[in-house]
């Protein structure tokens, strides 16, 4: 987005836990204004924002006419809400995970009429950790690889978002890693097409991933761990600034991190 005009957000999921974080986030940051916040259940004002009925989505973009919507809630309210956006013209920003294939068709096809930016993550240090991720096993062939994330106990899918696009990395380097084993039970030795994964649910944790490489007689482990919320927040409103104005297309966060001004296709972070 180009010139000193706001950008002006509608947010769904206003009262979960990621749209009151971005609600506040924007009402902190200069040049960002809040003009819509949905919510499926009634919820109080979120950071001074009335937060409506997103039954009516609809009809509040016509009324409201925001350049982007934020949207972090649940993958069947995120392809919908999407789909509304796309024929209201408003981009969409979304962080939701836990896609299936019905699903992310469904953003791909919100993304002919609007630009769209899908991100499993929206923090700056995990876009690091996946660079070094794809690195790191190209650098160490023949290595183990296990992955483990943890999360606060509300999440609902599992494994991550996040953990979905590392594993995409990984068997991106290594052709070879073409078994995901989820969790581990039973009476057999680890074969060496396997990719360990492992999701733990517990207390408040915010969001934590570890790749760890095995081999040779030696371990790697990289691991990045969100301090809080706000992290993801911030960079969900650096996209939306990014995505208004852009063409119709699916764009990732890499695309905003590299500044680039292609996109449309070839998305890296798809966990659907
Ligand atoms: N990309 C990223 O960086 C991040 C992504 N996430 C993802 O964001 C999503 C939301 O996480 P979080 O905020 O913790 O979740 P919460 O459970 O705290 O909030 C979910 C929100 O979505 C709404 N919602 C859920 N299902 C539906 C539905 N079927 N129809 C309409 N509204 C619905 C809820 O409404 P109601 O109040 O009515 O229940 C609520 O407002 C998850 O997919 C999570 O993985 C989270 C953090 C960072
Ligand atoms: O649900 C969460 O909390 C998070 N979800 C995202 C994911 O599924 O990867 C990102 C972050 O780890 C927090």
């Amino acid at each position: 987005m180009t010139g000193d005009a706001a950008l002006r957000i509608a947010v769904t999921g206003a009262g979960g836990r990621m749209g009151r974080e971005v609600i506040e986030a924007a009402t902190a940051r200069e040049g960002v204004e809040v003009v819509l916040a949905v919510n499926r259940t009634p919820t109080d004002p979120v950071a001074g924002v009335d937060v409506a009925d997103a039954a009516r989505l609809d009809d509040l973009l016509a009324e409201t006419a925001p350049d982007a919507l934020v949207d972090f809630t649940g993958p069947e309210s995120a392809a919908a809400y999407a789909e509304t956006a796309a024929e209201a013209g408003v981009a969409v920003v979304t962080g939701t995970t836990g896609f299936d294939s019905g699903g992310t068709a469904r953003l791909r096809a919100a993304s002919e009429a609007v630009p769209l930016l899908k991100a499993s993550n929206f923090s700056r240090g995990v876009a690091a950790l996946r660079r070094a991720v794809r690195e790191a096993v190209a650098a160490v062939p023949g290595y183990d690889v296990e992955l483990t994330e943890t999360h606060h106990d509300g999440k609902r899918d599992a494994p991550s978002g996040t953990a979905k696009t590392l594993l995409e990395d990984v068997e991106g380097v290594r052709e070879d890693l073409d078994r995901r084993v989820h969790g581990r039970e039973g009476d057999a030795p680890r074969g060496s097409d396997e990719i360990g994964v492992h999701a733990r649910r517990a207390g408040d944790v915010t969001g934590e991933h570890e790749v760890l490489l095995a081999g040779n007689r030696e371990t790697l482990a990289l691991t990045h761990r969100a301090g809080d919320r706000g992290v993801f927040a911030a960079g969900a409103l650096d996209a939306a600034t990014w995505l208004v104005g852009r063409d119709p297309g699916r764009y990732d966060f890499d695309d905003v991190l590299d500044g680039s001004a292609a996109g449309g296709e070839g998305t890296t972070d798809d966990d659907g």
